[in-house]
């Protein structure tokens, strides 16, 4: 007898202009934990959302326990077993915690939710996830990665027996990863299933048993996690040999002075006493855990923030940045971790978001819009970040998750700022583009562009900054050069000893 719980077999799926998935196997052992990886746009949510009765396939074929089965909506797929949890949070914001675990299956008595049940459910549930939340909270006063763990204890509350995981990490600090990576092998030991998707390479070795590859919709094969390589998964899933991970930068800042400077920055509750500065052509590094002030700092530095007090330079001269138009017209660039909500128009085509912050250099000498130049930049651009559309005009709203982010990204490549805030510019964004985005940033900075580089990714801080400022309890506390520190010392600053530093002065010289 085998421990097969799932079998999808031959899944196709067409959405006008694209073959999402053509004829697709995945095969799945009770307590086993599967890896979906590829490229943005390779079909790893479209085919988890065919298992969990968002899309109806246009083909194929789905075996839950040997039994042949349909799932036309979500509610099926619940009575099967599925459960998924979104890389977008799908919770009620105005409702409590309780609520939102137990909406579909609230306790009821003589007819009425009782609350109490409720409330007294999601604390036993919470205590065996360890989870430490009042059910009671409102969704809405919690922080995102709190959010993203009433997300998930959601998910599991049904027991289900196959559940499908979405980049379940993207909002969650590295304490919360771990007590997720703890909740998965008490999972699995139990016999649950798994699918997992992330383009976290070093989560998928560290919690996956088996790894199937996708590119372009089509299925490239399954290996085992503890029998394969990166180089080999990148190879599968880039159809291509790829020797580096990360480009060299092949030249050090270009002049040794300050291009942009703030002094003794503070906004009371959010920073304090920040001192930084980058050189032209220099690419500053801020690594900090979720919560430690570093998405504050640039949203501080963008205007978004009104600082209490502190001093901002460019080229030596003192300049006034209030809000982010004035960001802007100092040739400040700010591109934010939430991409979706801050940086894209959705219901518009791919060309209308890559060129619409630099709209004006698109005008001819009769104030009318170049369409033709507009059409080459966004070609440009889909070229170089590998945009997976099907056409410039594609409505943003279809392409997939990573895809979207690669728009906001070169949109603001195209401004030409002169300094260039990116927070978490490759969260969610496959190998092969990554590199491209750090190729961009170096040449970029090549043409004197003073580069803050934002990202608890904390190998790729390490490899792509010139200079590393540790950010924690909303101060920096260290200055540290990525060449001779490690990933140890870092984390050494941030948990063991992080209190007794102080701000660390920034040296001048290096
Ligand atoms: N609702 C939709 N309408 C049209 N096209 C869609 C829709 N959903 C997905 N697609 C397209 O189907 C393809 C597969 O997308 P999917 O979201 O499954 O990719 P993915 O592997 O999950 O990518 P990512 O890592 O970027 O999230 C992409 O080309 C995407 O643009």
């Amino acid at each position: 007898m085998t421990d097969t719980i799932l079998k999808m077999k031959g899944i196709k799926k067409v959405f006008p202009g694209v073959v999402a998935l053509s004829g697709v196997d995945l095969e799945l052992e009770k307590g086993q934990v599967l890896a979906l990886l590829g490229e943005n746009g390779a079909g790893k949510s479209t085919l988890m959302k065919i298992l969990s009765g968002s899309y109806k396939p246009d083909g194929g074929e789905i075996f839950i326990k040997g039994k042949k089965v349909e799932i036309k909506n979500v509610n099926d797929a619940k009575e099967l077993g599925i459960s998924i949890i979104y890389q977008e949070l799908s919770l009620c914001p105005n409702l409590t915690v309780a609520e939102n675990i137990y909406a579909f299956q609230e306790p009821t008595r003589f007819g009425l939710i009782d609350d109490r049940k409720m409330i007294s459910m999601t604390q036993a549930l919470f205590d065996e996830l360890e989870i430490d939340i009042d059910p009671k909270a409102v969704v809405k006063d919690l922080s995102i990665s709190n959010q993203q763990m009433v997300e998930i204890a959601k998910a599991l509350s049904t027991k289900p027996d196959i559940i499908i995981m979405d980049e379940p990490t993207s909002a969650l600090s590295s304490k919360e990863t771990e007590k997720l990576f703890k909740i998965i092998s008490k999972y699995k030991s139990e016999g649950t299933a798994m699918v997992y998707i992330s383009h976290r390479m070093e989560e998928i070795f560290a919690i996956t048993d088996i790894i199937m590859v996708l590119r372009d919709g089509q299925y490239i094969g399954t290996v085992e996690t503890a029998l394969t390589t990166s180089e080999e998964l990148i190879k599968m899933m880039v159809g291509r040999e790829m020797d580096q991970v990360y480009p060299h930068k092949d030249f050090s800042y270009t002049k040794d002075e300050k291009l942009f400077e703030i002094k003794n920055y503070t906004k009371n509750k959010f920073f304090y006493d920040i001192n930084l500065y980058v050189r032209p052509g220099e690419i500053l590094g801020l690594y900090g855990l979720m919560g430690s002030g570093r998405t504050e700092i640039a949203k501080g530095i963008f205007g978004i923030l009104k600082k209490d007090s502190g001093e901002m330079c460019l080229h030596g001269k003192p300049v006034k940045v209030n809000d982010p138009y004035s960001a802007i017209e100092n040739n400040i660039a700010f591109v934010t971790e939430d991409r979706k909500h801050e940086g894209l128009v959705l219901t518009a085509g791919v060309y209308e978001n890559i060129t619409m912050a630099n709209l004006s250099s698109l005008l001819t000498k009769f104030r009318l819009l170049d369409t033709q130049k507009e059409i080459n930049i966004t070609e440009k651009q889909i070229d170089d970040l590998r945009i997976k559309t099907p056409s410039f005009k594609q409505t943003v709203n279809k392409l997939s998750g990573g895809n979207q982010q690669k728009i906001v990204l070169a949109k603001w490549f195209e401004t030409e700022p002169e300094v260039l805030i990116l927070d978490e510019p490759t969260r969610g964004i496959d190998v092969g583009a990554k590199y491209e985005i750090y190729k961009l940033m170096i040449d970029l900075a090549r043409k004197g562009v003073g580069i803050i580089i934002i990202s608890s990714d904390l190998p790729e801080i390490l490899n792509v900054s010139d200079r590393l400022l540790v950010i924690n309890k909303k101060r920096i506390i260290a200055e540290l050069d990525p060449k001779s520190t490690t990933q140890e010392e870092i984390m050494t600053h941030i948990i063991g000893r992080g209190d007794q530093f102080g701000q660390a002065k920034q040296s001048d010289k290096e």
